[in-house]
């Protein structure tokens, strides 16, 4: 079985057409709710770092005669995700106890959606253009979603004689959603897709941090193989463990049934992934029975219909829509910016994705008020999206603070000077990283608006329209001593090597510090060298 192991990973995992993988995805999804699932605790799903056992009220640990009192806000989040499911929310559903005996679950049993879950249906469409997967379109359908609780923590230490089994309950009844979808995956590709969309997806709606690395989003793979029984595998904490335990498993599952042992395959089995591969964890047989029952001291969650259209209007644009918003016309964003302005990679990031957005839409507009239709749409672009945002990051400066020196219409007069060529990109760079540079120095607290004519002036910033031709003459003849380099300069004037030329105006240029253009080196330089071509 070493062998074997080794030999997976040399080979990686081809797939082949004739072992059809078939994938389902079961995705735990911590809420981040104010308090917890059924009690009044602080959830301790949006803080991180925390003494052990401090979020925790009598309910959570389970001390007998406590009950449990629905939180209003899980209900919220869960059916702002099902909306955007496009999920059917059942006006009635009802909480069931899930029974199994583990040091971490004290209550005996977890409370969960079984019978009659919150939502059912609804789907997460891929396509190509926005989520690189091989198919054009893609369709993944959602079988239900249900809410229940997530149960604490067991922390394992070694001492001398034993191994001592600490219990945490932060985690103990904060809210979770359940996502079950329709075994529908027939590739790797699409699993990454979806896991990526819906993890932006709880971003988006503000219901979750959907990090895998804290356990806030948990993924569960199920999978099958040319109809043999499927197999659930456990333990994936990121994606990465995700992906291999896939290719693992199915090539481990190929490799059986091309040699015709398939025994192991006809009935389900739960395994588990160590990081290189997988292992049993448990069969069909020893399959825990959870002697699932209503809950008998909750009542159904019954809902109004007004409260669901209710919900419906409150709901945000949805990532694919401001996509392919961003992507077409006036913006013609790239799919990689458009995803920057999109995408979130986590909660507490400096450049949230919104308020980046926001703040691209509201100086694009600007921007078209002051330049009119005919702007052009990569200033704003490049302008937002890569230099003031790479400025930031370099400076570690917050948006929400530039923001306030730099507001949509002052940045908007910056692109204008840009556009007019009242000053060149060069020195529109030099510029830009001088005001933020200024204001972080300040500690962020100069909060004066930079005055755009004056700074122009003091570093003698303004493009030279009218080339001093003096200047220019000086410059040329300095480079060209520099490189008086005989078949340089012959192979220049003999026209045999262009890139020769663009070398010296490169030069030019950069002695220039960008003022002057590349078109009044070029003809200078033809004139000094006497080239024509
Ligand atoms: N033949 C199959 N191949 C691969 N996946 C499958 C197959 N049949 C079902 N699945 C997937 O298995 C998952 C079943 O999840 P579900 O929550 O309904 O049940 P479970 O895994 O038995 O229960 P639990 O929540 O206790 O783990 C779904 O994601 C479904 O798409
Ligand atoms: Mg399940
Ligand atoms: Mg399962």
């Amino acid at each position: 079985s070493l062998a074997r192991t080794k030999a997976i990973h040399s080979h990686g995992a081809p797939f082949r057409p004739e072992y059809a993988l078939k994938c389902g995805l079961e995705i735990h999804t911590q809420l981040n709710t104010k308090n917890k699932l059924f009690s009044q605790s602080t959830n301790s799903a949006t803080s991180l770092v925390d003494a052990p056992n401090h979020h925790t009220s009598y309910y959570d640990i389970a001390l007998p005669g406590t009950q449990p009192v629905l939180n209003l806000e899980a209900i919220l989040f869960a059916m702002k995700l099902s909306l955007a499911l496009g999920s059917q929310v059942n006006s009635i559903s009802q909480f069931d106890r899930k029974h199994y005996f583990y040091g971490d679950q004290p209550q005996g049993y977890q409370l969960t959606q079984h019978y009659r879950p919150f939502a059912r249906g609804g789907k997460i469409n891929l396509s190509k253009e926005l989520d690189d997967i091989d198919e054009s379109a893609k369709e993944i359908g959602i079988l239900q979603l249900q809410i229940e609780q997530d149960t604490g923590k067991s922390h394992y230490t070694e001492t001398d004689k034993d191994v001592i089994t600490l219990v945490d309950l932060n985690r103990s009844n904060v809210p979770l959603i359940e996502l079950v979808t329709k075994p529908d995956f027939s590739d790797i590709k699409q699993v990454r897709a979806f896991i990526k969309k819906y993890q932006n997806l709880v971003r988006h709606l503000h219901i979750s941090s959907g990090d895998l690395e804290t356990g806030a989003m948990r993924v569960d793979v199920n999978l099958s193989i040319n109809e043999y029984a499927r197999v659930e595998l456990k333990n994936l904490p990121n994606t990465s463990s995700i992906i291999n335990a896939i290719k693992y498993e199915y090539q481990r599952q190929v490799e059986l049934i091309s040699v015709g042992d398939t025994s192991s395959l006809m009935e389900p089995e739960t395994r588990g992934w160590t990081g290189s591969s997988t292992v049993k964890l448990r069969s069909k047989e020893t399959t825990i029975d959870y002697r699932y029952m209503p809950d008998p001291e909750l009542p159904y969650i019954n809902l109004a219909p007004d409260v669901i259209s209710g919900v419906r209007g409150l709901m945000p644009q949805l990532p694919d829509d401001i996509m392919r918003i961003l992507m077409k016309k006036p913006y013609q964003l790239s799919l990689k910016d458009a995803k920057i302005l999109t995408y979130n990679s986590n909660q507490n990031d400096m450049y949230n994705h919104e308020a980046l957005r926001s703040y691209y839409l509201d100086t694009f507009r600007e921007f078209s008020k002051l330049a009119g239709e005919r702007s052009n749409a990569k200033l704003p672009t490049n302008w937002i999206i890569h230099e003031f945002l790479g400025d930031l990051n370099k400076l570690q400066i917050p948006l929400a603070k530039a923001k306030e020196i730099l507001p949509p219409p002052v940045f908007a007069q910056f692109l204008k000077l840009l556009h007019e060529e009242v000053i060149s990109a060069t020195s529109g760079k030099m510029l830009l990283f001088h005001i933020l540079e200024n204001f972080e120095q300040s500690n962020c607290q100069d909060l004066s608006i930079p005055d755009f004519s004056k700074l122009i002036e003091k570093f003698e910033l303004h493009a030279i329209n009218q080339v001093d031709p003096q200047e220019l003459m000086d410059l040329c003849n300095d480079v060209i001593a520099q490189h008086t380099d005989d078949t340089f300069i012959r192979n220049l004037v003999t026209g045999k090597k262009k890139s020769s030329l663009k070398f010296l105006i490169g030069q030019g240029m950069r002695r220039s510090q960008g003022r002057i253009k590349a078109n009044e080196f070029e003809k200078k330089f033809k004139e000094i060298l006497n080239i024509q071509w």
